[in-house]
């Protein structure tokens, strides 16, 4: 049976709910056989074969062993196994999104960077890496402890001094950016990945403070594929929850003619929008 995941989430999970996986079905598999019914199932973390939308688990394994594990750093390999033991380790970027967001930066030469949602430090640490030595990261979470759980691997890799954390909500903290003329249209790269209720209101800030040219990049805009479910469809209930939200988002971006856009079926799915006005 092919599996469709639900893989990162938001503040949904800030608040403690359970996190489970949404199964939709597909033409060729065992659900579509099944007379085209939708079926759920609850699975825990530990048991959760691979976080993407790929129509198969072994297309999606064909791609780390090949292409993503060999090339890991050694730092991010073992972020990535100190997060997996973590109670919430669906909130972290897995690491092919993290080769590709490595792969953007270097492509952009970006070296002044934010990120909005950091928990273990993954997505921040692919970032750090990926920047020249005098890069920046300004990089925000609500919570300090995710991110202290990585830290001394971050430190241990020898980038922590381009990472100025901030804790506390993303919202208040872009309007203080804001207020300073010198900070806006000054970003080469922002990556968002917190809470989805409140990514409409990170776009209205971020696309005033990252340059002209520069991309932003908005995680989860797949939301486990519940973007394309019929409104009737067996959902969790933070998936119904965040949902008109990823979808409120998917239709504006499509339409912001200050952005060229792409969204790719990476991870939960990623959409990438470059400044252009
Ligand atoms: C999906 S996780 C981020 C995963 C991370 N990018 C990684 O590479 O593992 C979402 C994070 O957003 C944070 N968060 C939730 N609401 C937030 C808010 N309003 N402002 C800032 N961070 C928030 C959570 O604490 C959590 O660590």
């Amino acid at each position: 049976m092919v599996k469709h995941g639900l893989w990162k989430c938001g503040s949904s999970e800030e608040q403690g709910e359970s996190i489970s996986i949404l199964f939709l079905p597909r033409p060729n598999t065992e659900m579509a056989s099944n007379e085209g019914k939708h079926q759920t199932q609850l699975i825990g973390h530990n048991n959760l074969p691979h976080k993407s939308l790929l129509q198969s688990d072994a297309l999606y394994q064909y791609i780390l062993d090949t292409s993503v594990h060999p090339r890991e750093h050694e730092s991010l390999k073992e972020l990535r196994e100190m997060t997996e033991k973590h109670p919430r380790n669906l909130m972290a970027t897995p690491p092919d999104e993290g080769q590709l967001l490595s792969m953007l930066l270097k492509l952009t030469n970006a070296k002044k960077t934010m990120e909005i949602g950091v928990f273990t430090g993954y997505s921040l640490l692919s970032t750090a890496l990926a920047l020249p030595h005098d890069g920046k990261i300004l990089a925000m979470d609500v919570n300090r402890e995710y991110y202290e759980l990585g830290l001394p691997i971050i430190q241990k890799a020898g980038v922590a001094h381009k990472i100025d954390f901030r804790e506390g909500p993303a919202l208040p903290l872009l309007d203080e950016l804001l207020k300073d003329e010198n900070n806006k249209g000054s970003y080469d790269f922002i990556f968002v990945d917190a809470d989805k209720d409140n990514y409409l209101n990170y776009h209205k800030r971020v696309i005033e403070l990252v340059k002209i040219g520069g991309v932003i990049g908005y995680d989860n805009t797949l939301w486990g594929g519940s973007v394309a479910a019929p409104p009737d469809a067996p959902m969790m209930d933070y998936i119904i929850h965040y949902r008109p939200h990823v979808l409120e988002l998917n239709k504006y971006l499509g339409q912001d003619s200050r952005v060229e856009i792409c969204q790719l079926p990476v991870g939960d799915g990623i959409t990438l929008c470059r400044r252009i006005i």
